[in-house]
């Protein structure tokens, strides 16, 4: 028979025996984990433990604790009488979760402790955890992500070599990766127009011509091109891919008019077709086919189609007048394009209104950008949103370890992302555009009654 004065020793002991039980288990655990874990991991855990033991202390010294003035009811009641019971500070709860670059960390917010005082608090918890990098983002309702990185994976320059094979899905575009490491895609589905904008040098011919090489393979795209930049298609930044273009058009306001005025009796002959071809009136619900492909145009440079020219003399009020009509015609390809199949690629410095006229660069929902110089140049490439996000902001990325990398907004995703993207070297790029060269066809041939190319009509 149990002796009940010694019961409350006996279960003492037990309940000791079995906390230690839980704390050897935990320790067992941590440690296997540790050893098994490659040098990257290793470092990653070690900055995990220092986060989760100096949390409680170093949150509230970077204002991110709030005092509770109401006592809960176990204080009142264990308050002595004529006692105030304290004021409790409360800390935000953290979860944390490693990887090999790092660690991310949510947070519960609390009455006054958001987005914007995490946000505040990055750089200093950057400093204090050691890390080169912290970003801020929203999670679920009532739960903050903050990401603390060893190490940028965005400063780490990554490659693509295309092997020439016709990709799945024409709708996406694999732009390149996240902070996270994880693949980010942009829709091209449904788009009408993507802006790309940047400060010279950062990436921007480099990521379109990677467009080019993923699509190039695929009989059911066609491209087209205006390079600011170039005279010639045998020069400048297309001429490794000029083979696979049904167009290409250099600095000449005239001939770059003329492609405009082209694609847009394109859309009008394709609108007036599409029901009959189609079956429907959305392209996108039949999607790109040989015989009715995805236009791309590129309008690379594009201030130097737009830009307004003044002067009295002849000369510069043709200009101007050319300037004025090709900005019409390109706004009338990207209201109207989409739906038959013509996608708008516009590519500039600054993404300013006097650059890339606002009535068009309103209308494309895809918008990303390289670096830029002021927070002016990333609200015209991204939109007044990128106030709020400064963490994210092209303006953080002149640095030249950031050439190649963007922020954009993600479908899906609260505010912006910057995204690795990934280099095409020059002679890949003129590898898959002369394997693919006997694929290039001008979309017009292929309208009915324009009597098609060979290819079709054997198909
Ligand atoms: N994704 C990338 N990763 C690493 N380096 C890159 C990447 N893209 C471009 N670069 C480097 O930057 C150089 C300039 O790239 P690119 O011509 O694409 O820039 P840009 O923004 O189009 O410049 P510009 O406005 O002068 O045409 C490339 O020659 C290459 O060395």
């Amino acid at each position: 028979m149990t002796d009940i004065t010694t019961a409350p020793t006996h279960i003492a002991a037990a309940l000791a025996a079995l906390a230690a039980a839980v704390l050897l288990g935990l320790l067992v655990h941590t440690s296997v984990r540790y050893l098994r874990a490659d040098d990257e991991l290793r470092a990653s855990l070690r900055l995990e433990w220092r986060i989760r033991r100096t949390w409680k202390r170093q949150a509230p010294m970077h204002g991110l604790s709030v005092k509770d003035h109401t006592p809960t009811t176990a204080a009142q009641l264990a308050t002595k009488d004529g006692r105030k019971p304290e004021v409790r500070e409360l800390v935000p709860k953290i979860h944390t979760r490693v990887d090999r670059t790092g660690v991310t960390v949510r947070m519960r917010t609390l009455a006054g402790i958001g987005l914007a005082e995490l946000q505040k608090a990055a750089p200093y918890l950057a400093d204090t955890w050691r890390c080169p990098r912290i970003s801020v983002l929203p999670d679920q309702p009532g739960w903050l992500s903050l990401r603390a990185v060893r190490y940028d994976p965005l400063a780490t320059t990554t490659a693509y070599r295309p092997d020439g094979t016709v990709p799945k899905d024409l709708g996406t575009w694999p732009v390149g990766t996240d902070e996270f490491a994880t693949a980010v895609k942009l829709p091209l589905k449904q788009v009408p127009g993507v802006t790309v904008a940047g400060l010279p040098g950062y990436g921007k011919t480099s990521l379109i011509n990677g467009l080019i090489c993923r699509l190039a393979p695929s009989n059911a795209v066609q491209f087209a091109v205006a390079d600011g930049k170039a005279s010639a298609a045998s020069e400048g930044d297309y001429a490794d891919t000029a083979s696979r273009l049904f167009a290409f058009v250099g600095d000449d306001l005239a001939e770059a008019n003329r492609l405009f005025h082209k694609l847009v009796k394109l859309h009008r002959g394709r609108y007036a077709h599409i029901r009959k071809a189609l079956g429907t009136t959305d392209f996108w619900k039949v999607g790109p086919t040989p015989a009715w492909p995805l236009v791309v145009l590129v309008i690379d440079e594009a201030h130097t189609y737009f830009r307004d020219h003044k002067g009295s003399d002849p000369a510069t009020k043709k200009l101007a007048a050319l300037a004025h009509e090709n900005a019409r015609l390109v706004e009338h390809l990207v209201k109207k394009g989409r739906s038959v199949g013509i996608l708008v690629i516009l590519a500039t410095q600054k993404a300013t209104g006097d650059a890339l006229p606002t009535f068009i660069r309103d209308i494309c929902p895809v918008n990303l950008s390289f670096a830029q110089n002021t927070a002016d140049a990333a609200v015209a490439a991204l939109g007044d949103d990128i106030r709020n996000w400064p963490d994210v902001s092209p303006v953080s990325l002149r640095d030249p370890a950031y050439v190649g990398v963007a922020s954009m907004a993600l479908p899906g995703r609260v505010g912006f992302t910057r995204v690795r993207t990934p280099y095409v070297e020059p002679d890949d790029a003129a590898r898959i555009a002369e394997q693919s060269a006997h694929l290039t066809c001008d979309p017009a041939t292929l309208l009915p009654g324009s009597g098609g190319p060979e290819f079709v009509k054997a198909a």
